[in-house]
This record gives C-alpha cells, structure tokens and sequence, in this order.
C-alpha cells in the first residue's frame, strides 16, 4: 500500500543519489494523482488509504510537491487552517487537533507550512519559546514533549525547527505580537556582548529561556536584562539576527550526539542502554549538522573550528532546512524539477 511517509522518505533518497536516471526515475504524475487522492477536506492529509490524518501528512505531501514542483492549489487548500489548529497552547504543534505539542509534529508543521509561505499563520513567538525550553539543561539533547525524557532523534526534529524560523525574518519581526524594533537596544546588546565575551547561546537564552539562569551566565544576562527590559520585540531580533547566533546551545548539543548517542561499532542511538538503528542514525547526524551550521548566517557557509565540537573532521555537510538533504543535492533536483535555480525558500 502507498504510504506518505514512504513516498517522502524514497523520493528524497532518490534525491540524494541524485542525477539524471535517479529522478527521472520519479513518477510525477501518479505521484501527484496519491497526493490529491490523500487530502483530506479539512485540509490535512491521510498517511495513506483510509490511514489516519495527522501533521506528518501535510509536511510530507508539501515536501514532496515541493521539491517535484506539484504545488498546486487543490494540495495546499487549508493546510495552513489544518496545521494551525494543531498548535496548541503550549506554542508547540501536536500531531493531530487537540493532541499534545510534539517535537517531530513542530517540525513538519513549520517546516510545511514555510514550503506554501504560510508559516506567518501560525503564532512563531509561542512556538519558539516552546522549543527553546526543550534543550535539556544536563543532558545537553532535547525531549520531543514536555516531562520526557532527551532522545537523539530530537536533536533533528527540535533543533531543525531553528534553522526553519531563522528562514523567517520577516514574518518573525512583523509578527501581530511584535510591535516595533529597537535598534539602539540591539546595538547596546552587541556592544555588551563583545565586552564580556559570552557566548550567543547565553544571551540569546537569557531572553527567552529564564531557567539557563546560571552562575556562568548570571553577570551578563543581568546586565543584559537592564538595558533591554525583556521586551518581546528584542527578544525576536535576537532570532533574526545571526549576530547573536541560535537559540539553542549548539556545543551541548554535539555534545549529547558525539558522546551519548554514538555506538562505538557505528550507528546511533536514542540515548545510552538503547540499541543503534537506521532512524536514529539519521536524525541524530541530521541534528548534529544543524547544530554544526548554527552559527553560520548563509546556508553553506563554512562554520568556525571554535563551533565544532571536537577535531574539525567531525563536520557533517550543510543540510537543507525544510527538506533535511544535502543542500547540493537539493539545488541539483531543484533545477531538475524546476528547471532553474531559483529555490524562493533561501
Ligand atoms: C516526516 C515524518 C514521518 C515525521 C515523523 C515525526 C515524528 C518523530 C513524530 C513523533 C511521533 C510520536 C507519536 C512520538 C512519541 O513517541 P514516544 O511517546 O515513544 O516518544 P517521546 O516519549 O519522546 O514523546
Ligand atoms: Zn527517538
């Protein structure tokens, strides 16, 4: 039986073979007849015939449409109306309306709703305080819901959602929340920031994550907190703003993927005492890249070594935000499929 899950999964690995023969190989339009026959009048998609319909539907329909150039209207009709009513009042989005936030759901959701240009639908202050608190303090990994446990696979489906909203300048500033900027504030904040020399994650955090309130940190993000006033205007510059870097500690990250989710014959795992498999292997390399590439302003740019965790040789390649391949991967089926290079999403 024809699944979405599947289909995604199969045509971005043909994606990342990549070539002529690999997608010329992709049915278009059987494809595109599944993706119609899967949507759902209230806008979501079933995973497959009769199967339910949650998020990971629509994020694998409009990845897939997306990258095969099939965004037609009859698919993208409601998607947005779908996703938002998955998001709940934690900020994060459940898999279903009225389900708890989860992080693999925040993902597709976002991730889905930037590939139609609708992400400024959704409330993204809400969404981002929820996903910074999910970073655990010891562990350094992040829980895919509130109260569990760190898992390695979160490191993609939480930490992706970084790089998603930093794509979203625009819609994160104007947002109906935010009233205006405040340049004078942000330029106090680089000033202070060179002076003490603390990290980004540290005064990005001390905005929007009161609880990395540490000794470490304490002297500059009082200061910090002084001059700014905890205003949510300069709290979303911080995001939109590379200056200041992500929002998530990139360095306890890595270190949680390197350290406790790597199996010593190879593989990786979810956490230590849990056995390696092909999911994890890929989630937790795919949010050990993202971790990499978070203090770099374009997509590709070469991080510092500073931001690698360990010898510079553990640096993964450079991933595509809303479709987790190889970015050169990604701009080559663009321009098979599109017939240019012009990918509107960065
Ligand atoms: C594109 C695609 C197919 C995306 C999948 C996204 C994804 C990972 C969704 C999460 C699904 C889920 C029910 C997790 C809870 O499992 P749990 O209760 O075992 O884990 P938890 O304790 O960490 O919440
Ligand atoms: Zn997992």
């Amino acid at each position: 039986m024809p699944h979405l899950a599947t289909t995604y999964a199969a045509i971005f690995s043909l994606v990342t073979i990549g070539g002529k023969t690999a997608l010329a190989s992709i049915n278009r339009d059987r494809t595109l007849d599944f993706l119609l026959r899967m949507k759902d009048a209230s806008g979501g998609f079933r995973m497959h015939d009769n199967g339910e319909i949650d998020v990971r539907g629509c994020y694998t329909a409009m990845a897939v449409a997306h990258i095969l150039d099939l965004l037609i209207p009859p698919l993208t009709l409601g998607v947005a109306e779908y996703v938002c009513s998955c998001q709940t009042h934690e900020g994060g989005i459940g898999g279903e309306p009225g389900a708890e936030a989860h992080g693999g759901y925040t993902y597709c959701g976002l991730a889905a709703l930037i590939l139609i240009n609708q992400a400024h639908q959704l409330d993204l202050p809400a969404l981002l305080n929820w996903v910074v608190f999910r970073q655990g303090k010891i562990e350094g990994g992040f829980q895919g819901r509130i109260n569990k446990l760190v898992d390695g696979c979160y490191s993609f489906w939480q930490g992706g959602v970084f790089p998603c909203l930093q794509l979203l300048p625009e819609q994160l500033l104007h947002h109906k929340s935010i009233q205006h900027e405040n340049e004078e504030t942000i330029l106090r904040l680089n000033e202070l920031k060179i002076r003490k020399q603390s990290s980004n994650a540290e005064i990005s955090a001390a905005f929007l994550f009161p609880a990395w309130k540490d000794n470490r940190s304490k002297h500059v993000i009082h200061e910090v907190e002084d001059q700014c006033q905890s205003d949510s205007n300069e709290r979303m510059k911080l995001v939109t703003d590379y200056k200041y870097g992500p929002l998530f500690n990139a360095q306890a990250l890595q270190g949680y993927v390197l350290l406790c989710c790597q199996v010593l014959e190879g593989g990786l795992r979810d956490k230590p005492g849990k056995h390696r498999d092909y999911y994890h292997t890929c989630y937790c390399l795919s949010g050990l890249s993202v971790a990499q590439f978070s203090m770099s302003r374009s997509l590709n740019a070469l991080p510092l070594p500073s931001t690698v965790l360990g010898p510079f040789d553990n640096l993964l390649a450079a991933t595509h935000p809303l479709c987790n391949v190889v970015l050169d991967k990604y701009f080559y089926a663009y321009k098979f499929f599109h017939g240019d290079d012009d990918s509107s999403q960065i």
